[in-house]
C-alpha cells in the first residue's frame, strides 16, 4: 500500500534495495528518496564535505549518480502510474540504466541542499526516458537524461 509520505525506494524489493545510489539497505550509499510532485519527481539531497571536487563544490560523479538513481526510480514510478498499479503490486517493474548523459552547467555548491526534479519524457515498451535537473538554491547546475530499461530476466548472465 502506497501512502503520500512514501518514497519510491521504500517499495523496492530487498533484492534491488542494495544499490549504492538508491538502496535503502546500503548503509554506505546515498539512500536517496524520491516522490511525485504532480507530474514531476523530486529528490532532496544534502552533500557531505567528503563529496568535494574543487573545494566548496560537489564532485561531478556524485551529481551523475544522483541523476542516475533519481531517474531510474522515476522510471519505475512512471511505469506503475501508467499501469494504474501500486508500487508494491506484482510483478515488479525493475529498471537499470541503459544510458546516462549529464551536462554540468555550473559548479554545484557543496553546502546546500540539492533538489533533483525529473520529468518523464517518453515511455515506450520496456524503456522510459527521464530528464532530470539538479538545482542548488533554485539555480539549475546540471541536467541529465537517462534511458532506463526494464531489467531483463537474463540480467548478469
Ligand atoms: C517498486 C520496484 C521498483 C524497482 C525498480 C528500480 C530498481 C533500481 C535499481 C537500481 C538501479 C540503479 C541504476 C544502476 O546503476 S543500474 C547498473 C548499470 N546498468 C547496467 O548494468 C545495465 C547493463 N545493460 C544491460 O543490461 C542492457 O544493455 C539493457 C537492459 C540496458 C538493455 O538491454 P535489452 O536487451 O534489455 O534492451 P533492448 O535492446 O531490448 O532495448 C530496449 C529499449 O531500450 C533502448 N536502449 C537499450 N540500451 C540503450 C542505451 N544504451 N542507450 C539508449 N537506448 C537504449 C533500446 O533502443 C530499446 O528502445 P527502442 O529502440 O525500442 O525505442
Amino acid at each position: 500500500m502506497t501512502t503520500s509520505d512514501d518514497a519510491f525506494q521504500d517499495h523496492y524489493p530487498e533484492n534491488v534495495a542494495q544499490c549504492y545510489g538508491c538502496g535503502r539497505l546500503n548503509e554506505h550509499g546515498h539512500r536517496i528518496r524520491t516522490c511525485w510532485d504532480g507530474d514531476e519527481t523530486v529528490t532532496r539531497f544534502r552533500p557531505e564535505p567528503y563529496h568535494t571536487s574543487v573545494p566548496g563544490f560537489a564532485y561531478g560523479g556524485l551529481i551523475a549518480s544522483l541523476i542516475d538513481c533519481h531517474s531510474t526510480g522515476s522510471a519505475a514510478a512512471a511505469m506503475y502510474r501508467q499501469a494504474g498499479r501500486d508500487m508494491d503490486s506484482q510483478p515488479p517493474f525493475r529498471f537499470v540504466t541503459g544510458s546516462l548523459h549529464v551536462d554540468f552547467l555550473k559548479p554545484t555548491p557543496l553546502e546546500c541542499e540539492l533538489e533533483l526534479r525529473g520529468q518523464i519524457k517518453e515511455i515506450k515498451g520496456r524503456k522510459v526516458v527521464v530528464t532530470t535537473s539538479v538545482l542548488a538554491d533554485g539555480v539549475v547546475t546540471a541536467r541529465g537524461e537517462v534511458v532506463a530499461v526494464q531489467m531483463p530476466d537474463s540480467f548478469g548472465s
